[in-house]
């Protein structure tokens, strides 16, 4: 068997088209822009191409796009006066602070600092607690982008038995949290999960999280399984370059599984589609309008 591919960067595209058809109308028949603020501190060069490539594609979909760079020793007072200042400001409808932060910047209590209505990425803990709950939330983009490309794939997804590997607040978390909304069966698995292969055979849906290149063998899935590979790993080559990977050994799974997304191409572009979905979802919140259909969960 040969896996059908499941195109990430196809999906994101179409997404965007719709976000940004979105944009317009929300333009022309209220007057309203919709805007990103996106916030880096330090100079992570990762970071700093996510943030760029954030930045452009605001940019692109019509939205405004307001970048704030912050030197990596920027004091936590100064980070949570400039959350603030964003909060307050009404032309802003989302808020995103790029992560990793510096180690002396306490992660959650920046995070929680933003107005939970304008947090477009969903890692406020109002809005864990909402998606936990089973209610209107922001929805972190990452898991978002993975539910959509499943909901394709698979259709329906009720009664399915789901392994997600991955126990992170961003990604293995909320994953886990929409598959069950979703009606399915969900197992959170991690890395010092026991007899992992055994429950990955069980599975009709592999959600890799766990940051560890090619963690995930082939001979472990089930045959048909719908595999979704969230990890972006950077190994080195014999002959001294790099070359990004998955979490998934894509080569032997393709084999087996019924679909899989590849890595580069897969889950990392739906993430800033699901963003920006996020941001116009927040926009007409806060302007009691309806909510596009499709754009978010
Ligand atoms: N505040 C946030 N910080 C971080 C998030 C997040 O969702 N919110 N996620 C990641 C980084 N990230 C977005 O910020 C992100 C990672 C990867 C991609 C992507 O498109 N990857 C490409 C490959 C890119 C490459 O060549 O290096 C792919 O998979 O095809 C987009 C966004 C951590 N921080």
């Amino acid at each position: 068997m040969t896996a059908r591919i499941i195109d990430g960067k196809a999906f994101a595209a179409v997404l965007l088209e719709s976000v940004a058809e979105h944009v317009s109308h929300l333009k022309q028949t209220q007057g309203i822009t919709p805007g990103l603020a996106v916030v880096l501190v330090g100079e992570d060069p990762a970071s700093q191409v996510y943030v760029r490539s954030k930045g452009q594609r605001t940019v692109e979909v019509g939205m405004h796009s307001y970048e704030y760079r912050l030197p990596a020793d920027t004091l936590e007072a100064e980070l949570l006066a400039l959350i603030e200042q964003l909060n307050l400001d009404p032309s802003v409808n989302g808020i995103l602070v790029q992560l990793p932060l510096p180690q002396h910047l306490d992660e959650a209590l920046v995070i929680n600092a933003i107005d939970p209505s304008k947090d477009v990425d969903g890692f406020h803990i109002s809005n864990a607690g909402l998606l936990a709950t089973g209610q209107r939330a922001m929805v972190p983009c990452t898991p978002l982008g993975c539910l959509m490309m499943l909901r394709e794939y698979c259709g329906n997804l009720a009664g399915l038995h789901a392994v997600v590997i991955g126990r992170s607040n961003i990604v293995g978390k909320p994953m886990a949290q929409l598959l069950l909304n979703e009606s399915c069966t969900v197992t959170v698995a991690h890395s010092r999960t026991r007899n992992l292969p055994d429950f990955v055979n069980g599975a009709d849906i592999v959600v890799a999280a766990v940051g560890r290149p090619l963690f995930v063998k082939g001979e472990w899935l089930k045959t048909g399984a719908t595999v979704i590979d969230v990890g972006i790993n950077r190994i080195e080559q014999g002959d001294g370059t790099t070359r990004l990977v998955g979490d998934v050994d894509y080569d032997a799974a393709k084999d087996i599984a019924g679909a899989i997304t590849p890595v580069p191409g897969g889950v990392g572009p739906m993430t800033i589609a699901c963003l920006l979905a996020n941001t116009v979802a927040a926009c007409c919140r806060v302007h009691f309008l309806p909510e596009p259909a499709g754009l978010t969960a």
